[in-house]
């Protein structure tokens, strides 16, 4: 039985995050999904809660033949310890999986095995598109799984992210 571990903020949970998880299904018969920067919310670059996100990536995930634990990793001032404070939240794993290249290095020194994967569709799947499509009223449905969209709806996610980048550019 393998385990691995997905880091990520998931702000949201998009298309690209999914095609990262399909990839990663075929290494593993279990996965984790670390909500990076857990203790972050209602700002432009992380609006969503830790809880918000688990709920975006639970019901995303659901009909996936992998069993997966969502675990909320809080960030630390300390990078060098980062990985041990990973490790102290989560189930054990056997391989790491980030494109993040400061997560990689981190995980490279603790001697874990770390994979990357091949970016999918980069020029729209990034998180920062989607809440830039978001915050302008654009297409952002397109580029996230259905249950994202009932996810960011039911909270009311699209009001929220407008009133933050609203009271961002008055200085407030
Ligand atoms: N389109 C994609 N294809 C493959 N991997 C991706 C893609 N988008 C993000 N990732 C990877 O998933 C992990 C988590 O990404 P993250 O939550 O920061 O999303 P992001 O799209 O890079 O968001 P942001 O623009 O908010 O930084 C990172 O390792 C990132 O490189
Ligand atoms: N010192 C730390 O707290 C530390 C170090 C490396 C990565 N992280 C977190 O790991 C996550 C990596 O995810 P992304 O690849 O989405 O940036 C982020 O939430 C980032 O803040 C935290």
């Amino acid at each position: 039985m393998t385990r691995g571990f997905y880091i990520g903020r998931f702000q949201p949970f998009h298309n690209g995050h999914l095609s990262m998880v399909e990839q990663i299904a075929e290494d593993v018969d279990e996965l984790v999904l670390g909500i990076g920067s857990a203790d972050d919310s209602h700002t432009v670059r992380n609006p969503f809660t830790a809880g918000e996100r688990i709920m975006m990536i639970t019901k995303s995930l659901v009909d996936y033949d992998l069993v997966t634990y969502a675990v909320p990793i809080e960030d630390l001032e300390r990078n060098s310890v980062w990985v041990s404070h990973v490790q102290s939240m989560s189930p054990d794993f056997d391989i790491a999986y980030s494109n993040n290249p400061l997560v990689i290095q981190l995980f490279r020194e603790a001697d874990i095995d770390i994979r990357q994967s091949p970016m999918f569709n980069r020029e729209v799947l990034e998180g920062s598109e989607v809440r830039e499509r978001m915050i302008t009223g654009g297409d952002w449905e397109s580029l996230v799984p259905e249950p994202v969209v009932d996810t960011v709806n039911e909270i009311g996610g699209i009001e929220r992210i407008q009133m933050i980048s609203d009271s961002d550019s008055n200085g407030d």
